[in-house]
């Protein structure tokens, strides 16, 4: 029978089901971090037990890890999860890309980056952007605490089986549009539960044309729209990637991997529960307005009036966020002035997307109204960029250069917007409060994020391509 990507992964991971319960499925692999893992070690020291697999275990420290001066933390709780992560890997036996360490960052740009992520893998970390490692064809979701210590423990997790969702995505990006921009658009149009009980595949030419780095961004914020996963079929792209990365096969066990993974697409004729198009086409570089990711717009329109809502809940929502963001329904996105620049997180803190804010800073100067900050996802991003000088053009246009971690993705380290101020967002989440108490988050590309820290509020990032022309 012809079969999805999803149920084949699905399929080749079964241990044990029985009709109208959850099945036990195998992973292959387990990420870990601070702040999901000391009470799942903990009821291992207490049940004493070991873990099962430390081979197939990797952890790092990202979202209590100060990007300015990373040894000398000075809050309590993030020194207490960072050393008790320390410890427990050391006890365990796992193996630990600690902050002393090049490969220390954000836990889905270290695995991917270290060749971790394969296609065809079950993947799981305490962390619902799990999805991100769908971006090479591996089942890749969070889990909670509990189930971290049960991974740890057995390598195997009870799993409901999700149901399939395409999410075609026609047509082609256009200059200017970016992967982040793709999926800000499909959130907004179908709304944060779209894809709830679902794992998406998101196909179509758009999506082939994306690089790996691009295809991460986007199955990224597959958990923003519900999904239990978000996956790409692997292609040449895939990979491309992969090849040569310190923890994938070598030489003759890569092309024999290769050839394996050519076989998990999804079969000519498999059907999906759901499906669902997107136009690539006429998309347009997307800024959010509210207080969740599907509260987004098109960059060229305005924060809206909540009246046009159809239904009551809807209306309800905007006019609490709209209040919430001190925003006037009505007033033009490129009209919003923002107070700070964050360029960094799992969704968009990779080489590449460095590059893009770099682009447009380059000759530049961040406005004098703004505090802009660049986090390179992990300590080898941070490396290639200063290969490529990317820091020397973000520090002379006035962004301050860091060091890698979760930053002000959430706030859970020193990097926090005080209550009122407005900040322009490569990240995932817009929620009330994520980057610290009364802090307004729009959510933007790290092109726009970089044009928006230079003109000190939003502005069509295809209008400054043009004007840096115009001047150039
Ligand atoms: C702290 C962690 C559990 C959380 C998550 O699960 O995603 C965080 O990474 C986030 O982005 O909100
Ligand atoms: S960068 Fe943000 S979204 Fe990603 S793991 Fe860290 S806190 Fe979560």
């Amino acid at each position: 029978m012809a079969k999805t990507m999803f149920e084949k992964i699905w399929d080749n991971h079964v241990i044990h089901s029985e009709p109208g319960k959850p099945s036990i499925i195998y992973i292959d692999l387990q990420l870990v971090h601070e702040v999901t893992s000391p009470q799942a070690f903990e009821g291992l020291r207490l049940s004493g037990r070991k873990v099962r697999r430390p081979d197939l275990t990797f952890a790092t420290m990202d979202h209590n890890v100060p990007t300015k001066d990373r040894f000398n933390i000075t809050d309590p709780i993030s020194k207490q999860q960072i050393d008790t992560l320390s410890k427990n890997c050391a006890d365990f036996g796992v193996t630990l890309f600690d902050l002393d360490s090049i490969d220390q960052g954000v836990v889905h740009v270290m695995g991917p980056e270290l060749g971790l992520t394969h296609p065809g893998k079950t993947i799981v970390c305490g962390d619902s952007h799990t999805s991100t490692h769908g971006a090479f064809g591996a089942l890749a979701f969070g889990i909670g605490t509990s189930e971290v210590e049960h991974v740890l423990a057995t390598q195997c997790l009870q799993q409901a089986k999700p149901k399939t969702l395409e999410v075609r995505i026609n047509g082609k990006l256009k200059p200017g549009v970016t992967a982040k921009d793709l999926i800000l658009g499909v959130i907004a149009k179908y709304g944060t539960d779209f894809a709830t009980g679902y794992v998406i595949e998101y196909t179509g030419e758009a999506i082939r044309g994306l690089s790996m780095e691009e295809r991460m961004t986007v199955c990224n914020m597959s958990i923003e729209a519900g999904a239990r996963a978000g996956l790409i079929a692997p292609d040449q792209t895939t990979f491309d990637y992969l090849r040569g990365r310190e923890y994938v096969p070598q030489d003759e066990a890569f092309e024999q991997a290769v050839a394996a993974w050519k076989q998990l697409t999804t079969d000519e004729g498999a059907v999906y529960d759901r499906v669902v198009d997107f136009d690539a086409d006429s998309l347009i570089p997307q800024v959010t307005w509210g207080t969740s990711p599907g509260m987004g717009t098109d960059v060229t329109s305005r924060v809206p009036n909540p009246a046009d809502f159809s239904t009551e809940n809807e209306r309800k929502a905007a006019e609490k966020a709209i209040e919430y963001m001190g925003l006037t329904p009505g007033t033009p996105m490129t009209d919003v002035t923002i107070d700070y620049v964050f360029i960094g997180s799992c969704t968009n803190g990779r080489i590449e997307d460095l590059r893009a804010a770099a682009a447009v800073a380059q000759g530049y100067k961040v406005s004098p109204n703004v505090t802009a900050i660049v986090v390179p996802g992990s300590g080898r991003v941070k490396i290639q960029a200063e290969k490529e000088g990317l820091d020397k053009i973000f520090i002379e246009a006035g962004f301050e250069w860091r060091d890698a971690g979760c930053s002000m993705c959430l706030a859970m380290n020193p990097d926090v917007l005080k209550p009122g101020q407005r900040c322009a967002s490569t990240s995932n989440r817009n929620f009330e409060g994520r980057q610290g108490r009364d802090g307004r988050t729009h959510l933007v590309s790290p092109a726009m994020a970089a044009a928006a820290a230079i003109e000190g509020r939003f502005t069509d990032v295809r209008d400054w391509n043009f004007k840096v022309k115009q001047e150039a």
